[in-house]
């Protein structure tokens, strides 16, 4: 499959091609040439199939030939070596436990997949690659993990000073080895903004190849389309119209979902569920994108001002508002409803959701006061990674994971970074 660049200024490219260089030379986002339906016997046997069957089908177009079958096939079953379980919240609301891989985040599924295409380009590739990573707080962690001791990559994290908790902080922050965590004096936006900028600077790109871990980045996007197709499996047999309700940030994880719509699976509607950064929620008001200054907030890892894939959203609907708008509805909730959702979600369901997840059942209760629909809220992290949050509004203790344990006593190590130049510095060194 070739991709082309959203700002339409660069050559079409390979799939290889694409994901060693993350961002398209004009800048632009890569997006697929076509987006084939899958045969609709898929989606009618889909109970009788495997998540990797699944997930193996779904995604070979845009893949296969630069990756061969057989090596897609283990990379896919190796990424996918844990649960993505639906739990049923009440009898019109699920929720989809993204938060059973290494680092209890959504994210590790498209890191994973990721770290394996390029370790496979690499056998190749004679020079070493350096992954450049902006987070709000999950995409470090995952990245991290999924990327050590990857031969002939180095990965380099940006995250916010004091923007991320401290799970998160340390899951970044500890493991050593090929990674590097660089402490941003700013927001995930100014991260992201140096993330980019570094791709456009020939004096950096003619030393070095530079590639980013972000959902711009092909190979870490589309592999969340996997998410949804596991919940139809889930619940097709119990439900006619399944809508989706997605805490979202940088609109990857949405934006995958819609490919998987595309791809023939059966959605009513998409609710992009938010935080105070309500970018998307004033465009689908006004018409009008007014990316502003990211806002902190409880969800910290949604704190995102200028989301980078809504461009690709657009694509998908192929530029035109009234065809997004039947499909896409966003909302936007505050810290405080946040906490009361948390709470409620608690006493009444006797479910303990993350603050990411406490959105998403807001925008699924929102959506459901006008329509009718089974939603599933995707539960994108796991509640102890917010423990101070958690259980100061849920008045418990909640027990820690394995794989929260094993980084909470490790020993932070970052540099600060102020300005893009010290970013560039520490590449140049
Ligand atoms: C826990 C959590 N929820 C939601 C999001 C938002 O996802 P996206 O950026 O794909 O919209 C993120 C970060 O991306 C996250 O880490
Ligand atoms: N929310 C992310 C920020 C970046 O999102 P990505 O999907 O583009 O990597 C995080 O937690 O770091």
């Amino acid at each position: 499959m070739n991709y082309y660049s959203l700002n339409k200024k660069a050559a079409n490219t390979t799939f290889a091609d694409a994901v060693v260089r993350g961002l398209a030379p004009d800048k632009g986002l890569y997006f697929p040439e076509s987006i084939t339906p899958l045969d609709p016997s898929f989606f009618e046997t889909i109970e009788d199939k495997s998540n990797t069957e699944i997930a193996f089908e779904a995604i070979k177009q845009f893949i296969l030939p630069e990756i061969p079958e057989d090596v897609l096939k283990t990379i896919v079953e190796e990424t996918l070596n844990f649960d993505f379980p639906v739990v049923e919240i009440n009898e019109h609301i699920s929720t989809l436990e993204l938060f059973h891989g290494p680092t209890m985040a959504f994210k590790d599924v498209g890191a994973r997949f990721m770290a394996r295409c390029l370790g496979y380009f690499n056998k190749t590739n004679t020079n070493d690659v350096t992954v450049l990573v902006a987070t709000s707080g999950d995409t470090g962690g995952a990245v991290a993990n999924g990327f050590l001791g990857v031969n002939g990559v180095n990965v380099v994290i940006l995250y916010p000073s004091g923007k991320v908790s401290d799970i998160q902080e340390k899951q970044l922050t500890t493991l050593g080895q090929n990674i590097t965590a660089l402490e941003v004096d700013g927001v995930f936006d100014d991260c992201q903004d140096m993330v980019k900028r570094a791709f456009m600077d020939k004096e950096l790109t003619s030393k070095m190849q530079l590639t980013s871990a972000n959902s711009i980045n092909i190979a870490r996007w589309l592999p969340q389309l996997f998410y949804f197709m596991f919940t139809y499996k889930q619940l097709k047999s119990k439900h006619k119209d399944i809508a989706f309700s997605v805490p979202s940030g940088n609109f990857g994880n949405i934006c995958a979902g819609m490919v998987a719509q595309k791809l023939g699976l059966p959605v009513k509607h998409f609710i992009a569920s938010n935080n105070a950064n309500d970018t998307v929620v004033n465009y689908m008001i006004s018409q009008t994108y007014n990316p502003k200054p990211s806002v902190q907030t409880i969800s910290n890892a949604m704190d995102v001002g200028n989301p980078s894939n809504f461009i690709r959203i657009q694509e998908l609907h192929n530029n035109d508002f009234d065809t997004l708008k039947s499909n896409l509805s966003s909302y936007s909730f505050s810290d405080e409803e946040t906490k009361a959702a948390l709470l409620e979600i608690y006493k009444e369901h006797n479910y303990i959701a993350d603050p990411h997840g406490a959105v998403g059942y807001l925008g699924a209760k929102k959506y459901l006061e006008n329509n009718d629909a089974h939603v599933v809220f995707l539960e994108t992290a796991h509640p102890t990674k917010f423990l101070d949050v958690v259980e100061d509004v849920i008045e418990k203790t909640v027990p820690l994971p394995s794989q929260i344990k094993a980084v909470m006593d490790k020993e932070k190590v970052s540099i600060k970074a102020s300005s893009y130049e010290d970013l560039k510095a520490f590449l140049l060194k």
